[in-house]
């Protein structure tokens, strides 16, 4: 099997789909986006396709361009580039998983399907390895996000004997808040070299403690420095200084939340910092509202977040 040399680990930005005001996909952009992320966030992994990148309402075709021109983008500048090629459809999923493989992606991910459900952990396991077998030189991950697939089965027991079923299986995308889950994944698994990849942006650090290997999230994408700020403390063991990180991005997260955030948001905030264009949403999403931008902007520059100036110390405790 072709595997990466190295497992999956540190941030992993969920990218976004940049658009143009007519909804179709700008793939004119994507070039300078590989490098804003690798220059300015230092972010060198990417999930491509995903809840963030409105995976799910591309046709298959453009989930295939779009995954094509961030592997080719991306060439030399990134390390790894999981495409998630979970689909409704076994047979558009295996498709996709053939084509991530034909055009050198380092791994796929897959959610569970969410309209016609699974609904016991064998049926899952059945589906995944039906979309990983179509790919058996790639990493396989299980994209774990309940919330929004509606499928409940615990990732503990989906992940017990899954090497068994899935040989490619190689990690877990956790985008969830039950942290009892993560942490027995984690310690029921410790024998294996899984990549334990946490989903939840605002609560990484407790997810760290509890042994994750790494992080797929939006917020990645324009809050990757700090966060990196945040995963060096950790690994310094300078604990209070990596709390001080995590409550930074919780206040700005926390702000946008009260908001109404979500895809649409991100694409805004993105657009904000990075200055490159994402455009709106492909509907049924909505675009951002103006003021909800500006909010956000107002705070990003509150939390020093805008500049990408270091913070001190004392700075982060004083940001309200
Ligand atoms: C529901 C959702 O979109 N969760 C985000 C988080 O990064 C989330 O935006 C962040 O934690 C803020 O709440 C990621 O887990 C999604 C993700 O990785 C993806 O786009 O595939």
């Amino acid at each position: 099997m072709a595997f990466p040399k190295k497992k999956l680990q540190g941030l992993v930005a969920a990218t976004i789909t940049p658009m143009t005001e007519n909804g179709e996909i700008n793939f004119s952009v994507i070039g300078q986006y590989v490098d804003y992320l690798v220059k300015e966030q230092g972010v060198k992994n990417i999930f491509v396709n995903g809840t963030t990148g409105e995976g799910l309402s591309l046709s298959i075709s453009e989930r295939c361009q779009v995954a094509e021109e961030w592997v080719t983008k991306g060439k030399d500048k990134l390390d790894q580039v999981v495409i998630h090629v979970g689909a409704l459809s076994l047979k558009e999923s295996q498709e996709l998983a053939q084509h991530a493989a034909e055009i050198g992606a380092d791994g796929i991910a897959v959610i569970a399907p969410f309209f016609l459900k699974p609904w016991t952990k064998d049926i899952l396991i059945n589906f995944l390895k039906e979309v990983a077998a179509a790919a058996p030189a790639l990493p396989f991950y299980y994209y774990h996000i309940p919330a929004l697939t509606g499928v409940k089965i615990r990732a503990e027991e989906l992940l017990d004997g899954i090497q068994d079923k899935i040989p490619t299986f190689q990690g877990l995308k956790f985008s969830d808040t039950d942290l009892l889950d993560f942490g027995q994944c984690v310690d029921q698994n410790r024998q294996q070299q899984f990549a334990f990849l946490f989903g939840v942006d605002e609560q990484l650090l407790s997810a760290l403690v509890m042994g994750a290997t790494g992080a797929v999230g939006s917020t990645y994408n324009y809050l990757g420095k700090k966060t990196n700020q945040m995963l060096e403390a950790f690994e310094r063991k300078d604990l209070s200084l990596a709390l001080n990180y995590q409550f930074c991005i919780q206040r700005f997260i926390n702000f946008v939340v009260k908001l109404g955030f979500g895809v649409s948001q991100t694409k805004a905030i993105m657009t904000l910092v990075s200055g490159i264009p994402m455009g709106p949403p492909r509907l049924p999403l909505q675009k951002a509202s103006r003021e909800f931008t500006d909010s956000a902007e107002a705070k990003l520059k509150s939390l020093d977040f805008l500049s990408f100036t270091d913070l001190k110390d004392g700075s982060l405790e004083a940001s309200s």
